[in-house]
């Protein structure tokens, strides 16, 4: 089977090409936790499938490296944007992508047929604690304290496509986010587990943002977090509207304007054929 294997800010993801393998988008879970084993496979923090769509141009359907689907994800699908334009799956600058979340408006820019960057139109995400989902009385899960192993945080919480919770930190610690990153992630408060960003404001216009992915633990970028953690600091009044969200694999820019929007790079590594 033919693959790509493409990186946006060092989280690194295979897309293939689904649309005539007679795959149903809910069955890729053991050959998603398969292809992504670092050791044994290719190795990736996840997996993209192309698919039709009636609803868009194309679907995408995206695998977590523990074989667990998500609903969206903001590097990959700029992984995926690049893949379906660079093989000719789609030939337009500007079009579409269904996946769990809705429908994502996506502009390429390029250059002589290159893509420099990606912008996605992220939608608006929602900060009622239903739709996150967190289990609480409040209406919304903001600067709320929560005893996690061994001392409190103020943890706050949004949907940005997938459940995001942002906590505030001075500096990068990666003992410490191995340390809570996983145990935010299972607390039973959140009962479909929850995404984790350490979040360092560094002025108005920078933040710093570490994730702990929910299936797939530290990774060197999150997309969807970056985002979130963006809306929260600007909800908060620590940040203005347009921000440079940087992880330790790179920069990505987030507008929230009509629509919340993510700019950044996909960047091809390589392709080959799996033995599967
Ligand atoms: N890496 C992603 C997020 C992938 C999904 C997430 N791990 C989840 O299960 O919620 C991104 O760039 O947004």
């Amino acid at each position: 089977m033919k693959f790509w294997k493409l990186h946006g800010i060092g989280n690194d993801f295979i897309a293939i090409d689904g649309r005539f393998d007679g795959i149903e988008p809910e069955n890729y879970s053991s050959f998603a936790a398969k292809v992504c084993n670092r050791r044994m496979s290719v190795g990736a923090d996840g997996l993209l499938v192309v698919k039709n769509s009636d609803k868009a141009d194309v679907e995408m359907v995206y695998y977590n490296s523990d074989g667990s689907r998500a609903a969206m994800c903001g590097n990959g699908i700029r992984c995926f944007c690049r893949f379906v334009y660079d093989t000719h799956i789609v030939k337009k600058e500007e079009f579409t992508v269904d996946t769990l979340d809705g429908v994502k408006h996506i502009t390429l820019k390029t250059s002589d047929g290159r893509v420099n960057s990606i912008k996605v139109d992220m939608g608006h995400g929602s900060f009622l604690a239903k739709d996150v989902p967190v289990n609480t009385d409040e209406e919304m899960f903001i600067n709320q304290k929560v005893k996690i192993l061994d001392r409190e945080f103020e943890l706050s919480s949004m949907l940005m496509g997938v459940p995001h919770t942002i906590v505030f930190i001075d500096e990068f610690d990666i003992d410490f986010i191995e340390k809570y990153g996983p145990a935010i992630e299972h607390c039973e408060i959140f009962p479909e587990k929850t995404n984790v960003n350490f979040v360092k404001v560094r002025d108005q216009y920078n933040i710093n943002v570490y994730t702990w992915e929910r299936g797939c633990g530290y990774t060197l970028g999150c997309g969807t977090g970056m985002t979130a953690s963006a809306v929260i600091c600007n909800y908060l009044e620590k940040t203005e509207k347009s921000v440079n969200v940087t992880s330790k694999g790179g920069t990505v820019k987030i507008d929230i304007d009509d629509c919340i929007y993510m700019t950044g790079p996909a960047v091809k590594i390589c392709e080959g054929y799996l033995e599967v």
